[in-house]
């Protein structure tokens, strides 16, 4: 059996913080697991080093159901993002030894493909309608067939998914958090506004989607939802914080534009009554936060049951380790969606080489035995832990509000 002899926990900062997990085994094969929960990586990496990999020790890599399941049971205190992102990497990790041992990706060993490649959206975004629109118009010609299209609100400094670079988002922009302010109301004249200049510029071949990021309340959700429905978002994400999963019944009573939620889910558990209700079209949780591979597919097989598809989170605060067994599982799952893609920076694909490639708008893990991704470890070790936080929000008269 291959027996665990080591384990790695490397936090590393081209550009941006990272964690991985590498597992290496008696005959020095090794997998990686991206542990990254951006904000709070430290948190996650102590949770690896001082609790997870003491156990993990002489333990037969082979056994991914079993460890997963003493890692989650054995904690005591179950799911939260710190532990289902601990939980995630070491699964993600012997996935990727498992499929090296076998000499097959790891999309072989999840039931092979189930298309010929993943399609995934990309991200334009800009301070007006039009300068958002050029952008898009951008990535259309790159030959996305899915673009989320953000903008800026006359009146407001800065609103989510919003930045100085037109490629490369990155929101945790500090050693303290960055006070955003936002206004609702300014935010609901917008968006139809930019979904109608994008339909005129873009036609309607395009999937156009849109992230709310939790600044709704479900009624406002609704009225959104209804003035989008004319211009066919493929999805309105976050519309609202989902903790109250009830309260998507309200939005879904108004509008039959497609909901997508779940990139801030760790388990089944969150998503459970929205997928039974089919309360959502689309389920947005992720390999590195949603504990691992193996987690993500009995999400994902629940979700088939009910005709909700898949719709990963992909931002760049997820590493190529995450965005590498995203495409496994995307290529293999049944209930596809669509993979979000926010390409990482050149400095970061050099920590983290990859076998995955992007073409015509979709993208394909390739062939390679496991994972097809590799950590410079060298490399890694010239980029510093840089503590950055996500920013917060405030309404205008100071109330504190959800980023
Ligand atoms: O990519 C998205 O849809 C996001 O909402 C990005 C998040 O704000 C980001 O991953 C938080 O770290
Ligand atoms: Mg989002």
């Amino acid at each position: 059996m291959p027996k665990i002899i080591d384990a790695k926990v490397i936090v590393t900062s081209p550009g941006r913080n990272f964690v991985t997990l590498k597992i290496i085994t008696e005959d020095g094969v090794y997998g990686l697991g991206d542990a990254t929960l951006n904000g709070r990586e430290l948190s996650v990496a102590s949770y690896l080093q001082d609790h997870v990999v003491p156990c993990l020790i002489g333990r037969d890599a082979h056994r991914i159901e079993d460890i997963w399941q003493y890692l989650y049971k054995g904690a005591y205190w179950r799911r939260g993002p710190v532990t289902m992102s601990a939980i995630a990497a070491v699964d993600t990790a012997l996935w990727d030894i498992k499929g090296k041992l076998a000499g097959l990706p790891v999309y072989q060993l999840l039931g092979g493909a189930s298309r010929e490649s993943v399609m995934v959206y990309g991200h334009a975004n800009g301070a007006s309608i039009e300068d958002t629109v050029a952008v898009a118009l951008d990535y259309q010609r790159q030959g996305y067939k899915a673009i989320r299209i953000q903008c800026g609100v006359p009146g407001m400094a800065s609103t989510y998914g919003v930045s100085k670079d037109k490629y490369f988002y990155e929101p945790a922009d500090a050693d303290l958090p960055t006070e955003n302010v936002w206004n609702t109301s300014k935010y609901l004249r917008v968006v139809p506004e930019l979904f109608k200049a994008a339909r005129e510029a873009l036609g309607w071949d395009v999937h156009l989607l849109h992230d709310i990021h939790h600044r709704l309340t479900p009624i406002e959700a609704g009225r959104l939802g209804k003035d989008m429905e004319q211009y066919r978002p493929f999805w309105l994400e976050d519309a609202t914080p989902a903790e109250n999963q009830e309260a998507f019944k309200l939005i879904r009573q108004h509008t039959t534009t497609p909901l997508a939620v779940g990139e801030i889910f760790n388990s089944i558990h969150d998503c459970r009554e929205l997928i039974e209700n089919q309360l959502i079209d689309y389920i947005r949780a992720t390999v590195v936060h949603a504990g691992g591979i193996s987690h993500l597919r009995k999400i994902a097989n629940l979700a088939d049951l009910y005709q909700v598809r898949t719709g990963c989170h992909g931002a760049t605060d997820l590493s190529p380790v995450c965005m590498a067994a995203a495409l496994h599982f995307d290529l293999s799952v049944p209930n596809f969606g669509v993979q979000e893609y926010m390409r990482h920076t050149p400095e970061t694909d050099a920590v983290f080489p990859h076998a995955y490639t992007f073409a015509d708008g979709a993208m394909h893990p390739g062939e390679a035995p496991g994972l097809g991704v590799d950590i410079d470890e060298d490399l890694a070790a010239q980029y510093e832990y840089n503590r950055a936080f996500l920013p917060v929000n405030r309404l205008e008269d100071g109330t504190m509000f959800n980023w």
